[in-house]
């Protein structure tokens, strides 16, 4: 079951040890230990409700931890504000996408820069390599784009600053199979040719067994299986992930 590493070893560029949280009187995560190897695509699985999408925010700072560490290379992220993610390389692309349907792509691409008045030359041009439609649809405004395209500006907003870990939570949530396969692909791209590390929510099994090396199950607050994605096991599947 403990084929990747324990949390905290040097291999490990994220990880979360003892995180507990709140929301008000409930207690939401449970002394969650959570590593994300270098280079690894870790898929984090669990049914509705085990408290997935809590440990990203809190990862990204944007939930407080009541208790536990959260380490992202060299730097201690718990307690820090949550903008700094961004500038050590923590790309997010959030549990429904959260672009700006009044904006333009470019303007929301621009967001992720974190400045105001960009030009085009200033989005790096490898988001439009990797995503040809943002550059089709560069004056559009983000509410009138399709939610596959959507998840495409939402995964190149977070790569605009070049990050060495991805975060992604449900990307493939309301998005038509298609689009799904694409996206996969370019998660898959970025992972093992750019050498991204990419953390995960996925709840369909098939797409964490194809893009994920490495999974971690949640139930009710807590870490209970990992390991390697080609050691998660029927058993493990039909103890925590079938519905
Ligand atoms: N703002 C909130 N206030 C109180 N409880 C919350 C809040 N947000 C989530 N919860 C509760 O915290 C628990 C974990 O929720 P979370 O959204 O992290 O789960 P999840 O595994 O991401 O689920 P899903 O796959 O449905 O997104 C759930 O019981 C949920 O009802």
């Amino acid at each position: 079951m403990s084929a990747v590493p324990s949390p905290g070893a040097a291999e490990d560029l994220l990880a979360v040890s003892g995180a507990n949280l709140y929301y008000g009187q409930s207690h939401i995560l449970w002394d969650v230990d959570l590593a994300v190897r270098k280079g690894s695509c870790t898929c984090l699985m669990g049914r509705n409700g085990v408290g997935k999408t809590t440990l990203l925010k809190a990862i990204m700072g944007l939930l407080p931890l009541r208790s536990g560490q959260v380490r992202f290379g060299r730097d201690e992220l718990a307690g820090r504000p949550a903008h700094l993610r961004a500038r050590l390389g923590i790309g997010y692309v959030p549990q429904g996408r959260e672009i700006f349907p009044q904006l333009t792509v470019l303007e929301n691409l621009q967001v992720g820069l974190g400045i105001r008045a960009a030009g085009p030359a200033q989005v790096p041009e490898r988001i439009f390599e990797l995503f040809p439609i943002l550059r089709q649809f560069l004056h559009r405004r983000g509410g009138d784009l399709s939610g596959g395209q959507q998840q495409q500006l939402a995964i190149g907003r977070a790569l605009v600053l070049d990050p060495t870990l991805l975060i992604l939570d449900e990307p493939n949530e309301g998005i038509q199979p298609n689009i799904v396969r694409e996206i996969g692909d370019i998660i898959i791209r970025l992972n093992r040719e750019a050498g991204l590390t990419v953390l995960l929510v996925e709840q369909k099994l098939p797409f964490a067994r194809r893009l994920g090396t490495d999974f971690v199950v949640m139930e009710k607050g807590r870490a209970v299986a990992r390991g390697a994605m080609d050691a998660l096991t029927d058993e493990v599947v039909r103890q925590y992930l079938a519905v």
